[in-house]
């Protein structure tokens, strides 16, 4: 996607204009409005760690439930360490805080998804969303996976963020393997053989992001992450205890309130694919608040760039979407299209209609 504008936003100057800039303001029928809360499940995995067969199908049923609707459900003792998890939270303000031109040493380049960004400025021009992010890459080579967090951190911001890199290395190994965790549960809940997914996800290429939403002065008229289907397969979700997620279900936004130490879950269009559409990736999105910042980190599964998205045979019924690779999809939301809630969609249409054209 070439740079629609080069321009580019300080968050600390945002911060204090009575009026937000135009670009920031979003369609009226997609402003926030009143919310009720969404019924995503709190599954307590404990059982299923420790192999109990009742506790394991009750997460299973759980998970089946909530995902043929909207894709969502939340996860207490998932094995990720607390100290880690909040140290995760707390080193976002160590790089969020910085003085921009600080930010800007790690600025996302044109085509990449690594580094830092400013309410996507560079590459939206309007309708863009109220927040700055830092994303990066959590790829399992066989040589270097076990630093390769380190290894971007120093090598995009110095040697002074070694530790901040040692955090979030540790925060990916941590969320892949609970997500390894909950792809056995998916394969169980929608009855495939229980390490299918997780054999698909083993040498995944994952995503790492951390999301920074400022205070703004005029929370109504904007978003911190616009309405949007994730295109990757499962998001792991951290809350802060601001609150902001809402999803669309049943007609209407819904909020789902931060529980404490839970992680949110939920469906992304290449998992949906990959269940032939019996799991539903949902339309999701985030709001700000005039008081108070708001922070989350959101770890996208991937799987290997050339793996073959296609639904395992146990799963019955016409193939709902074409074979694809990640890579294509990944290339069609940075270089084609802004994710939304018709992705997975547009993005069959667009790749029947280019293999017609070859
Ligand atoms: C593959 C991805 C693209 C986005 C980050 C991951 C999964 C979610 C996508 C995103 C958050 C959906 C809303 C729009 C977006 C541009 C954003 O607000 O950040 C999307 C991400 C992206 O393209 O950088
Ligand atoms: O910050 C949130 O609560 C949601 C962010 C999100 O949906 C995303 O980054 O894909
Ligand atoms: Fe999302």
């Amino acid at each position: 996607m070439a740079i629609k504008n080069d321009k580019i936003f300080d968050s600390l100057e945002l911060m204090k204009q009575a009026k937000i800039p135009k670009e920031f303001i979003w369609p009226e029928n997609e402003q926030p409005n009143t919310l009720e809360k969404l019924n995503a499940p709190v599954i307590d995995l404990t059982g299923f760690f420790q192999g109990d067969k009742a506790s394991t199908k009750l997460a299973a049923d759980l998970i089946n439930n909530a995902c043929q609707s909207h894709g969502f459900f939340q996860v207490i003792n998932h094995g990720v360490n607390a100290s880690l998890a909040e140290e995760a939270l707390s080193c976002m303000n160590a790089f969020f805080k910085l003085p921009l031109n600080h930010k800007l040493k790690a600025r996302r380049t044109p085509g990449s998804m690594w580094g830092y960004a400013g309410a996507h400025a560079d590459r939206f021009s309007s309708r863009l969303p109220w927040k700055e992010t830092l994303s990066f890459g959590y790829q399992e080579h066989d040589d270097h996976t076990e630093h390769i967090v380190v290894d971007y951190f120093i090598s995009t911001l110095g040697d002074e963020f070694k530790h901040m890199g040692f955090v979030y290395q540790k925060y990916c190994e941590a969320m892949k393997k609970l997500s390894l965790g909950i792809m056995e549960l998916l394969a169980i809940s929608l009855g495939v053989e229980k390490s299918y997914y997780k054999d698909f996800f083993r040498d995944s290429n994952s995503i790492m992001r951390c999301n920074y939403y400022p205070p703004c002065k005029e929370p109504d008229l904007t978003l911190g992450t616009g309405p949007h289907c994730d295109p990757t397969s499962l998001t792991i979700l951290q809350q802060d205890h601001v609150g902001g997620l809402q999803v669309f279900a049943d007609g209407k936004w819904r909020c789902i309130p931060p529980v404490p130490n839970a992680l949110v879950i939920n469906i992304g269009d290449t998992f949906m694919a990959l269940s032939n559409g019996k799991y539903k990736s949902c339309l999701h999105r985030a709001v700000v608040n005039r008081e108070c910042e708001r922070r989350s980190l959101a770890f996208f599964l991937c799987p290997r760039d050339d793996r073959v998205v296609r639904p395992p045979a146990d799963i019955e019924g016409p193939r709902k979407y074409p074979d694809f690779t990640w890579s294509e999809l990944w290339e069609f939301t940075q270089r084609h299209y802004r994710a939304d809630m018709k992705t997975l969609h547009s993005f069959s249409q667009w790749l029947l209609s280019s293999v017609c054209k070859t």
